[in-house]
Parts: structure tokens; sequence; C-alpha cells
């Protein structure tokens, strides 16, 4: 197994600008959809579809940024996959046009987005006995502390759910620094899986392997690249999108 070499929150975000750099040039649609494809391919995974059909809710937190638009890609996949996927969008993107597109792309493929007044009654949706799993799709490697709301008050209930419903964080575990982990008096939770993107952060290093099972997903880099970035390339398996460490 390669060891878990680990970049920056910085050495995350300069692989990203390189990845959609005039050299390599990839689009940020393409990065975005294997990155939310494999975090379907996880949830499958670890939560596989049960026959009586009635625990294959997912509950998908879509935060403003790219690490959200992992989570409505994602929405999408399981929806595929023969999920019921229901997204929660307090804090809609205006950065693009593509944010709308994957809304547009939910709406067709009927996959429900709450709406305001839903919104107030959010926790409603968690039924442990409908729902597989959470996924935390709020921020990733751009989250800059302290949390503002109304994601401090949705972190806490995450924490307070933790038990009851496995979280799978996109990413990074929203409330988490990106380099050092949870900090102290700010609202954080345990995710019960965590899927890295590309590669692991700093932060995942503060998982606990008895509470938290970690993937690596975003299977887009080639060797010369993660040699570059200092790191082992990830031997992923056939044509798997994801590697559990
Ligand atoms: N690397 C790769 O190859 C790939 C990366 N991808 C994904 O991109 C993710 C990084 O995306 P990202 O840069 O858009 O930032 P992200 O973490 O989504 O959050 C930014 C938003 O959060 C907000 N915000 C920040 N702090 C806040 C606070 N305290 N309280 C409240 N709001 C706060 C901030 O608002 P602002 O501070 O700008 O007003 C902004 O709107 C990465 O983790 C991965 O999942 C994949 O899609 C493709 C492959
Ligand atoms: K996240």
């Amino acid at each position: 197994m390669s060891i878990l070499k680990l970049v920056s929150s910085k050495a995350a975000s300069e692989i990203d600008k390189e990845l959609m750099g005039p050299q390599v040039g990839f689009t940020l649609q393409q990065l975005m959809e294997l990155a939310g494809f494999s975090v379907a391919q996880a949830i499958q995974r670890e939560y596989p579809l049960n026959q009586n059909r009635n625990k294959n809710g997912v509950f998908i937190i879509v935060g403003p940024g790219n690490n959200g638009g992992d989570g409505l890609v994602c929405a999408r996949h399981l929806k595929l996959f023969g999920y019921n996927p229901i997204v929660y969008y307090p804090v809609r993107s205006k950065r693009t046009e593509f944010y709308s597109q994957l809304v547009n792309q939910l709406e067709f493929f009927q996959v429900p987005i709450l709406s305001e007044e839903q919104q107030n009654k959010w926790t409603e949706y968690l039924e442990p006995g409908k729902i597989a799993c959470i996924v935390d799709a709020i921020f990733g490697f751009s989250f800059k502390p302290p949390i503002r709301e109304p994601f401090g008050t949705i972190v806490e209930e995450l924490n307070k759910l933790e038990d009851k419903i496995p979280v799978v964080a996109v990413d990074i575990p929203t409330g988490w620094d990106v380099d050092n982990g949870p900090i102290e008096n700010e609202p954080s939770y345990v995710p019960s899986v965590l899927v890295s993107l590309t590669v692991p952060k700093p932060c995942s290093q503060c998982i606990n392997p008895k509470r938290t099972t970690h993937y690596v997903g975003g299977r887009f880099i080639p060797r010369h690249f993660a040699e570059k970035y200092g790191f082992e390339p990830y031997e992923y398996k056939g044509t798997d999108q994801i590697l559990k460490f």
C-alpha cells in the first residue's frame, strides 16, 4: 500500500491550478465530475443498496463552493445507482453558469432539492430508518474558520447525529482546519467515511481509523505529476475510482 503522503492546503490549490492550467488543460467540470463520481462509488461500496430498498436515502448537504459542486455531481450518480438522494443547498453558488446546469440536471433526474420552507425543517428528513448516510459536501480545502451561519448550526447537527446516521465527508470534514484538523471551540464532527480528493490533506492525519474509513478518490493524475508533488500515485484497482487506505 502506498505510503499516505500528504500535501498542504496550499499545495492542494497549486495542484488544482496546475491541473486546470494551460499546460494540462483540465476543465473544472471534468475534475468535478470525476471527483463527485468517486464519492458516489465510495458510498456504494460502504452502503450498498439493500434489497428491501427502504434505507436507500442519501441526504447531501451542498456548500457554496466546488466542494458543493462535488456533492451535486455525486447526487446525480447516486440516483443512477438506484439510491434516493435528497439535496439540501442552503447557500447557492453564484460563481458560474455551471452550477445552475448541475441543479437543472438534478431536476431532470428528479432528485429533490429542499425548498425554502423545507430547509427550515431539514433535520426532519434525517430518519435513520430511511437514510443510508449523509454527505458533507459543505466545505473543502478553501474553508477558513470561524465557520459562518447557517453552516455552524448544520455542523452542530452533524455532531449530534454522528452516532445515528453515518456522515461521508467530501475531501475535508467541514469545520476542520484543512491542515490541523478539529479546531478548539469551533463546531466539528467525526465522519464515518472520508473521501480525500486527488491526495489526502494534512487534516486526514487526525482521523481515527477505528471511527473513520478513509478513501482517496479523484483518479485523474499521472505518476510523473504525483511524483512532482512528492507523493506516490495510488494503486487504484482495475477501473475503480477510489482506493481504501
Ligand atoms: N483539487 C482538485 O483537484 C479538485 C477540487 N475539487 C473540490 O473543490 C474543493 C475546493 O473548492 P473551493 O476552492 O471552491 O472551496 P470550498 O472548500 O468548496 O469552499 C469555498 C466556499 O466556502 C465559503 N467559505 C469558506 N470559509 C467559510 C466559512 N468559515 N464560513 C462560511 N463560508 C465559508 C467561501 O465563501 P467566501 O469565503 O469566498 O465568501 C466559498 O464560497 C475541494 O475541497 C474539492 O472538494 C473538485 O471539485 C475537483 C478536483
Ligand atoms: K466537506
